[in-house]
C-alpha cells in the first residue's frame, strides 16, 4: 500500500519535476521510494573498500549522491569541483547510486584514452538506449566487444571513410546550393539562421543515408522530427542513468519504457518502408565503382550477408548516424557563426582568404571541397570553434570492464567514467589565453599549430580518442568547412538588433544536454557583399 502511495506521487512529481520545488518533491520521493522498495545498495562494495579510490568531495548525501551539488551546466561544475577537490584530474562522484569518474586532466585523459583504453572502451547500460536502439545493436551504445568491433568495422569502412565522404560531395554541394539560394530570397530581412542550419545538416544527413529523393514524402522532415526526440531521450543525465535500480521497479520503468517504445515503433515504421523500397530498387552489386556512388541503406544492404545483418543491425546502425550527426555538426556552424559575429575582425579575414577564390576572375556559383583544401584560415576557425565550444562537452560515458590504477587511485571494474573534453580543452596549462576565440593559434606562426584534433593530442578531442573515437569526424567537418565557406563568401551579415540600431553582440549563454548549445536561437540580417559577382544567380 505504501509503495503504491509512493508510485503515485513520484508519478505527479515526474510531472512536475521541472520546476525546482518538482525537483526536490522528486528526489524526496526517490529516497522514501528507495528506501520502501529496501534495495539502496551500498554503493562501495567489500572488495573495494580499502582501496585508495579517486578523491570525492564532501557532503554526499544517502542515496543521491553528490547530485544536490550539481548544477544545470555540468561540465562547468565538474571542472570546478576537479580542481578544487581531485586527485590529478581525477574525481569520483556518487550521481544517485552510481559511483562516476569525471576526468578532467591531460594526464587522467592519457590514461584512459591511451594507456588503458581497452579497459574503459565499453558503455554504461542504458535502459532507453535499450529500447530505442534494438538493444544497443547500434555502435555508439553498443558494449565493448565483438559485435560492436564489426559494426564500427562496417561503418567506418563502408559508410564514412575518406573515398566515401569525397563520394558525396555532388550532394553535399547540392544541399549548400539549396541554403544560400534560399538565403538570398531573405536577403536584407532577418533570418532565422539556427533553423536554416539544422534543416542543412539534417538534411545533409538523409541525403547520405537515404539517397537523393530523401525530400520525397516529408521524410527528411519526419527524420529530423525522430532524431530530436531521441536526442532529447537519450540526451545528459536521465533520471534512470543515475536510479538503475529504480528504473527496474514500477512507475518510472513504466514511464520511460513507454515513451521509448512510442519512439521506437515510429523509428520501426519509417525503417521498415524505406528498406523495403531500396530492396525493391535496383541494388548496387556491392562493386567498389557502385557502393561509392550508393546511399548507407544500400550499402547496408549490400553487405548484410557478409556482415550477417539482420533487419534491427541495420535500422540501429541507421539511426546512429542520424543521432550523432545532425545536432553536432549543426552546433559547430553555428557556434562558429555566433563567435565570427562577435569577433567581425576574424569575420573579415576569413572573408578576404574565402573570397579569394574569386582574385582569378572566376565567378563561383558555389565554392566547392577542392577550393577549400587551402584554406588555412576558415579550417583553423572551424578547430577553435571545436576547441571552445564542443558539441559534446562529455564524451558519452565510457564504462570500464576490469579494475585499473590510474595515478595511484583504484577504479573498479564497472565504473562509469566522463572525460570532460571541455575542460580539457580550456585547460590553461595546455592553451594560451584559453577563453579567447583566437583562430590563430592553430596557424602555422600560432602555439597550437600542431595540435591535432583527431585524438592524437588528448587536450583537444572534440571527436574523443582511442577505440571510442568519433568514425564520422570526415563527414563531419566536410559538411561545415564547405557550408560556412559559402555563407561567409556570397554574404556580408549582421546582428539583427543593428536593424533597431542598437548594436549588440550576440548572446553566448548555454544551455546543456547530451550537447552544448546556446540558450538563444542565432537571428542574423544577410546582405549581398559588393566582392561577389551577383549574376552568378
Ligand atoms: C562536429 C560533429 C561531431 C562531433 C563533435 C562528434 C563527436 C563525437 C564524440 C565526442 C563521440 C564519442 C567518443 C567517445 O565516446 O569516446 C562520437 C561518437 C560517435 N560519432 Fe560523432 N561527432 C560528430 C559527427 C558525427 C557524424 C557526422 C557521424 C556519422 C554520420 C558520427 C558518428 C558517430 C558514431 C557512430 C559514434 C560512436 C562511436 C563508438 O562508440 O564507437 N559523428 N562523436
Amino acid at each position: 500500500m505504501a509503495l503504491q502511495a509512493a508510485d503515485h506521487y513520484l508519478q505527479l512529481a515526474v510531472i512536475y519535476a521541472t520546476s525546482t520545488e518538482g525537483l526536490l518533491l522528486f528526489l524526496l520521493l526517490i529516497a522514501i521510494r528507495l528506501l520502501l522498495f529496501g534495495s539502496v545498495r551500498a554503493t562501495t562494495s567489500e572488495s573495494t573498500k580499502h582501496k585508495h579510490l579517486p578523491p570525492s568531495p564532501p557532503g554526499k548525501l544517502p542515496i543521491i549522491g553528490h547530485l544536490h551539488q550539481i548544477g544545470s551546466k555540468l561540465h562547468i561544475t565538474f571542472r570546478d569541483l576537479a580542481a578544487r577537490h581531485g586527485h590529478d584530474g581525477l574525481l569520483l562522484l556518487y550521481l544517485g547510486s552510481v559511483p562516476t569518474v569525471v576526468v578532467s586532466s591531460l594526464r587522467a585523459a592519457e590514461a584512459v584514452l591511451r594507456t588503458h583504453d581497452h579497459v574503459f572502451s565499453s558503455r554504461p547500460r542504458s535502459a532507453a538506449a535499450n529500447i530505442i536502439r534494438y538493444g544497443s545493436l547500434d555502435v555508439t551504445f553498443a558494449p565493448y566487444g565483438e559485435y560492436w568491433r564489426q559494426a564500427r568495422k562496417l561503418v567506418t569502412t563502408h559508410m564514412l571513410s575518406n573515398n566515401r565522404v569525397r563520394s558525396f560531395r555532388h550532394g553535399r554541394q547540392e544541399e549548400v546550393r539549396l541554403v544560400i539560394a534560399k538565403i538570398r530570397e531573405a536577403a536584407g530581412t532577418v533570418v532565422d539562421m539556427s533553423e536554416i542550419l539544422v534543416g542543412y545538416t539534417n538534411d545533409n544527413v538523409c541525403r547520405a543515408v537515404l539517397g537523393e529523393f530523401h525530400r520525397e514524402k516529408g521524410r527528411n522532415s519526419l527524420f529530423r522530427e525522430l532524431t530530436e526526440i531521441n536526442v532529447a531521450l537519450l540526451g545528459g543525465f536521465n533520471l534512470e542513468d543515475c536510479f538503475p535500480r529504480l528504473a527496474m521497479v514500477g512507475v518510472l520503468r513504466r514511464m520511460v519504457c513507454a515513451k521509448a517504445e512510442r519512439l521506437r515503433k515510429r523509428w520501426d515504421d519509417l525503417f521498415d518502408e524505406i528498406i523495403e523500397e531500396h530492396a525493391r530498387s535496383s541494388k548496387p552489386s556491392g562493386g567498389e565503382k557502385e557502393e561509392n556512388t550508393a546511399d548507407f541503406v544500400h550499402v547496408l544492404l549490400s553487405v548484410q550477408e557478409e556482415y550477417g545483418l539482420t533487419r534491427d543491425n541495420i535500422k540501429s546502425i541507421l539511426m546512429d548516424m542520424f543521432e550523432a550527426g545532425i545536432e553536432t555538426s549543426y552546433l559547430v556552424l553555428e557556434y562558429a557563426m555566433a563567435e565570427l559575429m562577435n569577433n567581425k575582425h576574424i569575420m573579415t579575414k576569413l572573408q578576404e582568404e574565402v573570397r579569394m577564390c574569386t582574385l582569378d576572375g572566376k565567378r563561383m556559383e558555389i565554392i566547392t571541397d577542392e577550393d577549400i583544401t587551402s584554406m588555412t584560415f576558415l579550417k583553423a576557425t572551424i578547430k577553435e570553434t571545436l576547441r571552445l565550444h564542443p558539441p559534446a562537452p562529455f564524451l558519452i560515458p565510457h564504462f570500464s570492464v576490469a579494475d585499473c590504477e590510474i595515478n595511484g587511485c583504484f577504479i573498479p571494474s564497472g565504473t562509469r567514467v566522463l572525460i570532460n573534453t571541455w575542460a580539457l580543452a580550456r585547460d590553461p596549462m595546455s592553451w594560451n589565453r584559453p577563453e579567447e576565440f583566437l583562430p590563430e593559434r592553430f596557424l602555422q606562426e600560432g602555439g597550437s599549430a600542431d595540435v591535432d584534433m583527431k585524438g592524437r593530442d588528448l587536450q583537444f578531442v572534440p571527436f574523443g580518442a582511442g577505440r571510442r573515437i568519433c568514425p564520422g569526424s570526415n563527414f563531419a567537418v566536410a559538411t561545415i568547412e564547405i557550408m560556412l565557406a559559402n555563407l561567409l563568401y556570397h554574404f556580408n551579415w549582421d546582428l539583427k538588433d543593428v536593424i533597431k540600431g542598437n548594436g549588440a553582440q550576440v548572446d553566448m549563454s548555454e544551455s546543456f544536454g547530451l550537447t552544448i548549445r546556446r540558450k538563444q536561437k542565432l537571428y542574423l540580417v544577410p546582405r549581398f557583399s559588393n566582392n561577389v559577382i551577383r549574376e552568378v544567380w
